[in-house]
């Protein structure tokens, strides 16, 4: 753990409100920005009063909120705004599997927020000074494979497919990494700015290196409320209008991927059912068009029964049939068997928490690992037994685009 403050001493927080922003992503410098925004509203923060590497294991949520008690339960606040979001936030991100190292909590020296019309500045002892740099293009960049090659993969998902057909287990997400370099460093908050421009609807997240436009909110608490956003059954854009339609209609009607989003549905039902009062789950999935790709999407809604907190249902969710498989322990030991690589943060939950237990946490998709001038980037998909590993490929391709407009523009 560091707590750049000092490990004995309460963190002074000041949480004021401001007039609006304008674009929040214009506030960030260059090192350490934190983000977490859709439609422009949402948070970004710089700077580090604490922050903590999660110990890997079954207990690192358990953990983290231990960790989040003292250091965010220990703060001296001072807060004019009293809305989520305000007093003292955490950003995290943990890794996709339990074992890998990785997984961090940041809790910002400042952290500029814009929600339901108002906004707020909260900072953490002195306001850090901000050096700010111009935004820099990488340049040129070129990609390679990551852990496996395209032809690689596909033998891969025609083997899930087999063993799924063979009764072993119903669905798992598999997913590949590439590996992009650019000319010159990356700047992350060009990255920032560009998927927030073109994937409004998105979260366009950054915590520690992890940076994306996840269209899939795992949970959000405001309260005793949860709502959580389930997407599984994808099909890349058309070329047309028409072509549009016939492809979202054809995933609408398709088998193959109603039954892949009943899995994640199933699981998100599953472990949201027994901490709520409520829990509302649609009959039947909608069609969620991004600029890349369709997905089929149910919004789920709750009430909590008690007082968990955003990150405790983070722990009882993840990992969904979304990005796991079902039943999820046979698809987590094929997924390590079968892929061949570390997911890192790709995959695992993303977001923040504030001192109340409020929060916002994505499933960390269309995603990539930045550092320095390379960014590793992930994506993949549901196999189902009747999945054709080229159409799986060319989804992973469709979904691989949201990082390289990033890099490229
Ligand atoms: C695993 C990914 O997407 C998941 C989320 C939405 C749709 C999915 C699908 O249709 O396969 C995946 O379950 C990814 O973007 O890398």
């Amino acid at each position: 753990m560091s707590v750049a403050l000092g490990t004995t001493r309460p963190l002074p927080v000041r949480t004021t409100p401001v007039g609006d922003p304008g674009n929040l992503l214009a506030s960030l410098p260059a090192t350490t920005p934190y983000a977490w925004i859709r439609n422009g509203d949402g948070l970004v923060g710089w700077g580090e009063a604490a922050r903590v590497a999660v110990p890997p294991g079954p207990g690192r949520f358990a953990w983290a909120r231990q960790w989040l008690a003292t250091v965010l339960g220990d703060a001296q606040v001072d807060d004019a705004v009293r809305h989520p979001g305000s007093g003292p936030v955490a950003f995290g991100s943990f890794t996709f599997d339990e074992n890998a190292h990785g997984s961090v909590l940041v809790v910002p020296r400042a952290v500029l927020t814009r929600r339901g019309g108002r906004a707020w500045l909260t900072t953490i002892g002195e306001a850090p000074v901000k050096t700010f740099s111009p935004i820099t293009d990488p340049g040129r960049v070129s990609y390679g494979d990551g852990s496996l090659s395209a032809p690689e993969w596909e033998r891969v998902v025609a083997r899930a497919a087999r063993r799924i057909r063979e009764g072993e287990l119903e669905k798992v997400v598999l997913a590949r990494d590439l590996v992009a370099t650019a000319e010159r460093p990356i700047d992350v908050r060009l990255l920032l700015m560009r998927l927030a421009r073109r994937y409004p609807e998105c979260y366009t997240f950054s915590v520690a290196g992890l940076v994306g436009a996840t269209p899939e909110l795992l949970i959000r608490r405001t309260g005793q409320e949860i709502e959580s956003l389930v997407l599984a059954g994808t099909t890349p854009r058309g070329s047309d209008p028409a072509d549009d339609f016939a492809r979202g209609a054809a995933l609408f009607a398709s088998p193959k991927d109603r039954h892949e989003h009943e899995c994640a549905i199933a699981s998100v039902r599953e472990t949201l059912a027994p901490l709520c009062s409520s829990l509302t789950t649609p009959d039947e999935p909608e069609l969620l068009v991004l600029p890349n790709v369709q997905h089929l999407a149910s919004h789920v809604t709750g009430r909590l029964a008690d007082g968990a907190s955003v990150l405790d249902v983070v722990a009882a969710m993840h990992p969904t049939a979304a990005v796991g498989g079902t039943p999820t322990r046979t698809a987590i030991e094929v997924i390590r068997e079968l892929e061949g690589m570390d997911r890192a943060g790709y995959a695992g939950p993303v977001g923040w928490i504030d001192a109340n237990g409020d929060g916002e946490w994505g499933i960390a998709l269309r995603s990539g690992l930045v550092q320095g001038r390379r960014a590793r980037l992930f994506a993949g998909g549901g196999i189902m037994g009747d999945s054709d590993p080229a159409a799986e490929l060319a989804e992973a391709q469709a979904k691989f685009r949201v990082m390289q407009y990033a890099l490229e523009g």
